[in-house]
């Protein structure tokens, strides 16, 4: 079964196409990453998904439902937490929860069941009765999550789960969105977090200017790179060792640059050892030698010749600098307003 189903998806805003002709599906089950830097229409596709934007063109449905046609059974089928704060802080964690059941509509048997149920699912059952303004940033988050499931959909959107947090308020919470995963909730997230996406998706879009430059599993993705890369940096010239890695079969590529070595190879640390001797035998003195298993960062790189972090910096120079001339239409607005690490 399919929880989500984009096809063709198209968004414009005036002349800026924010997600530009995407086709993908997320199994039912899946804890599905969208990994980009800001700017790239993370936020822009998951609005379309949650029927908050209408799409330019194209057609996408969630478990089942189309996103145009069937807004009111997307509704039911998904849960979101946005990236803003949306907490009442004068009100228990409880409190919150039982005022957003009853705007679901929820009659009162039901509601308390769920509410207990879902404080125990995002550990906060012993904090059900403090003001949520006593919570630390990691609970709020908890309960921000847990409120998103409380009428049980099937899918969750989390847009940005744990920016602003700490990282081992992080590494926690991964850890309840990992449990909520377990429980058969599908989950898509954005995250600008290289870590994030390695370590919590079963699979990863890398998104970049509105496409997806590469979709697969975390492995996959590095793997797709060719190896590890051994580093040696020489006493001296490093292009004397060429001739001799030439013959070597296990080497995929190597570079050099002054006295630095670069080497591609399947499994990096099987190989220093061989790479040392190479060297010796060449006559070269080795200063340091580190060994780089590739990450989502190098595969971000690779394939669109910028790291996150600089299209992070380019996307808020350019809203610095040029705000869109229609300004930002309410509905998107509504929910991105800026936060504290754009
Ligand atoms: N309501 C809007 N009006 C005009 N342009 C918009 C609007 N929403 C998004 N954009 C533009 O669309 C592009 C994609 O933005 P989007 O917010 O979807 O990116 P993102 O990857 O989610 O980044 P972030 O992490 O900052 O939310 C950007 O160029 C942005 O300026």
């Amino acid at each position: 079964m399919v929880a989500i189903r984009v096809d063709g998806l198209t968004r414009t805003f005036g002349e800026t196409t924010a997600v530009d002709d995407l086709s993908f599906t997320v199994a039912d089950g899946e804890l599905f990453g969208l990994l980009g830097p800001n700017g790239a229409g993370k936020s822009t596709l998951i609005n379309v998904l949650v029927t908050l934007l209408r799409p330019t063109a194209g057609t996408a449905t969630v478990d089942g439902h189309d996103v145009r046609a069937d807004t009111a059974a997307v509704r039911n089928s998904i849960g979101v937490v946005f990236q803003e704060p949306a907490l009442d802080e004068e009100l228990t964690g409880a409190e919150n929860l039982a005022f957003h059941a009853r705007l679901y509509g929820m009659g009162r048997e039901r509601r308390d069941a769920r509410i207990g149920e879902v404080l125990e699912l995002v550990g906060l059952e012993d904090e059900r009765d403090r003001a949520v303004g006593t919570y630390s940033g990691g609970m709020k988050r908890r309960l921000e999550i847990g409120r998103g499931l409380l009428h049980d959909p099937a899918v969750l959107f989390l847009d940005e789960p744990t920016v602003g947090l700490d990282a081992q308020t992080r590494r926690d919470t991964w850890e309840y969105i990992r449990r909520l995963n377990r429980e058969g909730v599908s989950i898509v997230l954005t995250t600008h977090y290289i870590e994030e996406a390695e370590q919590l998706c079963d699979r990863v879009a890398i998104v970049d200017d509105g496409e997806i430059a590469a979709i697969d599993t975390p492995t996959a993705l590095t793997d797709s790179l060719g190896g590890d890369v051994v580093r040696l940096e020489l006493g001296g010239r490093a292009d004397s060792l060429g001739d001799r890695l030439e013959t070597r079969t296990w080497v995929r590529e190597y570079a050099t640059a002054g006295n630095v070595l670069e080497v591609t190879v399947e499994r990096g640390d099987a190989r220093v050892a061989d790479l040392v001797r190479l060297a010796d035998d060449a006559g070269a003195s080795i200063a340091t030698v580190d060994v780089r298993r590739p990450t989502l960062e190098t595969v971000f790189l690779s394939l669109t010749g910028a790291t996150i972090e600089d299209g992070r910096r380019r996307a808020s120079d350019e809203a610095s600098a040029l705000e869109p001339p229609n300004g930002r239409d309410g509905a998107a607005r509504s929910v991105r307003a800026s936060g504290e690490d754009r």
